[in-house]
C-alpha cells in the first residue's frame, strides 16, 4: 500500500553550506510549477479535477538515488553505481544563498524558531495558553503566503536521508539492501510484533520513514550516546509508528536488562522512562490509543496526561485543568476537566501536552505565582492572592491552591516531540524547552534555560542563564512532523548539529494518493455552494458500488464561521459537528467529541447515510488539522477560507488521503474575474506539493 524504502542516501552534514542543498529541489519544482502554471479553471463556476494521477503509487519513490557520505566539506559516494546518481549540491554562490536566507528570515519573523531572535523578545507572553487554533482566527492575513513555493520549507538534501554532522566526522551509511523492509527485520519484541500485525494486517510492510527508523533506532547502535533524530514525513506516513516501535522496544529491553536494578527511586507517583509530547490533548489520546495497541501483549503501561483515567465529579473541576484543556484556546472559557488517577503501577510512558506534563512535573498551579522557594503551597493569605496570575485566577474557589508534584523525570531515557514544529514554535518552544530542561535537571545533566522568564524549575539556582548552543539532552530525543520550516531547521542546525535526520521521499508533499479539486464561488451563497457540492459527493456515493455516504471534513479560519456554516447546514437538514477550541465538549477527559470521525481500529464503516440524525460532516479549524488519525470514511476535505500558509494546508489536507487510502482536497475559491489571481497562486503552490 506504501512506498517501499528501497534506496536511501547519506547525505551531507547540516552545516549551511551542504544543508542548504535547494538547488535540485528549485530546479524540480520550477519544473512542476510551469507544469501547473497552465490554468485549467477555463469553465467559470465549474468543479474540476486537477488532473494528476492521484491513484498510483511509485514502488520505488526514490530510485537514483545512491548513498553518500561526506567527509569534512567534501562530498563522497560509496556504493554508487553511477556517478549521474549523486544528489546534485546546491549551486547558489555563497552571496545570492545569504541573501535569499536572509530574505527567508525576513519574512519568516513571526515564526522565527530561531533561539536567540525568539528569546531575546521579551514582548510574547509566556506560556501562551491562548494557543489561536495555529491563528485560524483569521488574524493574520497573510493566507498561504508565508511559504512562498518550496523555499519556506527545509529540504532534506537526499530524498531519504540521513544526515549528520557531529564533530564533521561522516556517519557510516546502510546501504538500500540493509533497510528494513519487513517489520520483522531487525527484529521486533515477539509481543509487539503480534500487536503490529493485528493492528495493520499481515501484509503490512514498513513505510520508508517506518523502515528508516527501525535502521536506526532499533538496529544501529553508534555508541553516540544519547540519540537525536528527526523524523520528517509527509501526512499519514505512519510517523506515530517509526517512533514508536524504537521507543517502545527499546523501554522493555532496558526494563528487561534491569530487571534487578531498581529504577532511580523517587516519591512521586509517576516515573516514566519515556515521554511523548504533541500540542493538543486530542492528539495525545489518540497516541496513546496508538501506543496501548501495540502493547496488547508486553508488559508496559502508557498513561496519558490528557485522558480522564478517574471519574469526573464536579468538585474535580478546576482552573488549572480548564486551561490545560483550553491551550489552543483564545479565551479562557473551557469546561474541560480530567485528572490522572494515581496508581501504584508503574508508567513507563506517559503521553501529553507540554503544558499539562509540566504541571505534573511541577505541581498545578506552580505558575500562579512568582517563584518562592521552599514554599510548598501558595495558602490563602493576601499577599500570595496578589501574585495569582491570570483572570483565571480570580475566579472564587480557584488558583488559591496548589498542588504537589506527581511526576518525576529521573528516569526519562526518551523524549518524542510530535508536531516538533509547532511545540518548537514561539508560542510554544518555551514550555517545550522548559520541560526538555527540567528533565536534564532531574537527570543530573542540568542544561542552562534562557532568562528572563519565570520559566526556571524552582529548585534551579542557576540564574545566569544563556542559550546554550549546542543543547546536550541527557536522553534520546525524537523530533517528528511532516513540515519543517525552515525556521525550526536553523533552529535545530544550531542547537542540535549532530541531529540525524531521517526524511521520507514525499516530505513537503501532498500524499500521492490525495486528489487535488478547485470549486468556484458562484458569486452568490458560498454556503449553499458548500452545500452543493457535499450533496454531489453523497449523490455519487449513492450512486456508487458501496451504496453508503462518505464523511467530510470541512476547515474554515475562524470559529464563528465554523458555528455559522455548521447552523446553516442543519437548517438545510444535514447534522454536522462544529468543532473549535471553544466547543464545550473539548477537553473533558476523551474524544467522544470525535467519534465517528477519528479512524477506529476493527470497526467496519459505520455510516447509517441518515445525515439528519447521523452527522456525516464536521467543520473545525486548523485545531484539529494536526496529527489526528482521521477515519478513512472522510474523503473529503474542504479548504473554504485560504490556510496561513502552505504548511497549514499540507496539515489541513493530510487528514485525507492516509495510509493509502483515497482522498480529495477541495479547495474553494474565487476561479474567475477579479479577485481570482489569489486562486491561480494558490493553484501554482498546492500544484507544486502535489506533483
Ligand atoms: N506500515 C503501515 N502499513 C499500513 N498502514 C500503516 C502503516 N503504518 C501506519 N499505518 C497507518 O497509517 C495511518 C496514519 O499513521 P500516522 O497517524 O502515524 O501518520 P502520520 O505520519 O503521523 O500522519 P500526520 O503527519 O498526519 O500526523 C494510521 O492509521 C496507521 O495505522
Amino acid at each position: 500500500m506504501f512506498p517501499r524504502a528501497s534506496q536511501y542516501s547519506l547525505v551531507p552534514p547540516c552545516r549551511k553550506a551542504f544543508f542548504h542543498t535547494s538547488a535540485p529541489h528549485d530546479a524540480k519544482f520550477a519544473s512542476r510549477l510551469t507544469k501547473t502554471l497552465s490554468p485549467k479553471d477555463k469553465k467559470s463556476g465549474a468543479i474540476e479535477v486537477a488532473s494528476r494521477a492521484s491513484f498510483t503509487r511509485d514502488d520505488a519513490p526514490h530510485k537514483g538515488m545512491s548513498p553518500v557520505v561526506e567527509r569534512g566539506r567534501r562530498l563522497l559516494v560509496l556504493k554508487a553505481k553511477e556517478s549521474r546518481q549523486l544528489p546534485r549540491i546546491n549551486k547558489d554562490t555563497p552571496s545570492s544563498r545569504t541573501a535569499r536566507i536572509g530574505e527567508d528570515r525576513r519574512r519568516h519573523t513571526p515564526h522565527n524558531l530561531d533561539a536567540g531572535a525568539s528569546h531575546g523578545s521579551t514582548a510574547r507572553p509566556l506560556f501562551s495558553s491562548t494557543s489561536r487554533d495555529y491563528r485560524s482566527d483569521g488574524r493574520s492575513n497573510r493566507n498561504y503566503e508565508e511559504m512562498q513555493d518550496s523555499g519556506e520549507f527545509y529540504h532534506p538534501p537526499g530524498l531519504i536521508s540521513t544526515t549528520s554532522s557531529s564533530k564533521g566526522k561522516s556517519k557510516a551509511v546502510v546501504s538500500e539492501r540493509e533497510l528494513p523492509t519487513s517489520f520483522t527485520s531487525p527484529p521486533l519484541l515477539p509481543g509487539i510484533a503480534s500487536s503490529l500485525k493485528e493492528m495493520l494486517g499481515p501484509d503490512a510492510k514498513p513505510t520508508p520513514i517506518q523502515s528508516l527508523s527501525m535502521k536506526w533506532l532499533l538496529e544501529s547502535d553508534d555508541g553516540a550516546g544519547w540519540r537525536q533524530v528527526l523524523l520528517a514525513a509527509e501526512t499519514g506516513s505512519g510517523k506515530s509508528i517509526a517512533y514508536l516501535l524504537p521507543v517502545l522496544q527499546n523501554i522493555k529491553l532496558a526494563e528487561l536488562s534491569s530487571k534487578d536494578q531498581l529504577p532511580t527511586p523517587s516519591k512521586r507517583p509517576y516515573n516514566p522512562r519515556g515521554l511523548v509530547l504533541a500540542p493538543t490533548h486530542e492528539l495525545s489520546r489518540q497516541l496513546s490509543g496508538f501506543a496501548k495497541s501495540l502493547l496488547h501483549e508486553t508488559k508496559l503501561r502508557v498513561v496519558c496526561a490528557s485522558q480522564s483515567n478517574v471519574k469526573n465529579t464536579k468538585r474535580q473541576k478546576d482552573a488549572t485543568s480548564s486551561k490545560m484543556a483550553s491551550m489552543f484556546q483564545d479565551v479562557d472559557g473551557s469546561t474541560g476537566e480530567f485528572q490522572v488517577s494515581k496508581s501504584s503501577h508503574p508508567v513507563d510512558l506517559l503521553v501529553g501536552t507540554p503544558m499539562k506534563v509540566l504541571e505534573m512535573v511541577r505541581g498545578r498551579g506552580w505558575d500562579r505565582r512568582e517563584e518562592r522557594e521552599g514554599e510548598e503551597d501558595i495558602g490563602e493569605n493576601e499577599e500570595n492572592q496578589k501574585k495569582l496570575r491570570r483572570g483565571r485566577d480570580k475566579m472564587p474557589g480557584i488558583g488559591k491552591w496548589r498542588s504537589k508534584p506527581e511526576l518525576g523525570l529521573a528516569n526519562v531515557e526518551w523524549v518524542v516531540v510530535d508536531e516538533a514544529d509547532v511545540l518548537f514554535d514561539p508560542d510554544f518552544q518555551e514550555t517545550t524547552r522548559t520541560l526538555l530542561a527540567d528533565i536534564s535537571e532531574a537527570r543530573g545533566a542540568p542544561v542552562p534555560l534562557v532568562s528572563g522568564s519565570s520559566l526556571r524549575s524552582p529548585s534551579s539556582t542557576n540564574t545566569t542563564l544563556t542559550t546554550p548552543e549546542p543543547i546536550n539532552y541527557p536522553f534520546n530525543l525524537l523530533l517528528t512532523s511532516a513540515t519543517i520550516p525552515n525556521s525550526l531547521n536553523a533552529y535545530l542546525e544550531k542547537h542540535h548539529p549532530s541531529l540525524v535526520r531521517l526524511a521520507s521521499p514525499r516530505l513537503h508533499h501532498l500524499p500521492k494518493t490525495l486528489q487535488t479539486e478547485y470549486v468556484s464561488w458562484t458569486g452568490g451563497n458560498k454556503f449553499a455552494d458548500i452545500l452543493r457540492r457535499i450533496r454531489r459527493i453523497w449523490a455519487e456515493d449513492s450512486a456508487g458500488e458501496r451504496g453508503s455516504l462518505s464523511k467530510v471534513l470541512i476547515f474554515c479560519n475562524k470559529s464563528t464561521k465554523v458555528v455559522e456554516l455548521s447552523a446553516y447546514l442543519a437548517e438545510q437538514g444535514i447534522k454536522s459537528v462544529a468543532m473549535t477550541s471553544q466547543s464545550e465538549h473539548r477537553g473533558r477527559g476523551s474524544n467522544k467529541h470525535l467519534d465517528g470521525f477519528l479512524r477506529m481500529r476493527g470497526a467496519g464503516e459505520t455510516s447509517t447515510g441518515d445525515v439528519k440524525n447521523e452527522s456525516h460532516v464536521m467543520v473545525t479549524t486548523s485545531l484539529l488539522s494536526r496529527g489526528l488519525d482521521f477515519t478513512p470514511e472522510i474523503k473529503h476535505v474542504f479548504i473554504v477560507d485560504e490556510p496561513r500558509n502552505m504548511i497549514d494546508f499540507l496539515h489541513r489536507a493530510g487528514r485525507s488521503g492516509r495510509a493509502g487510502k483515497r482522498g480529495k482536497v477541495v479547495i474553494f475559491g474565487k476561479m474567475k474575474g477579479r479577485g481570482s489571481e489569489r486562486v491561480r497562486e494558490v493553484r501554482k503552490r498546492v500544484g507544486a506539493l502535489a506533483a
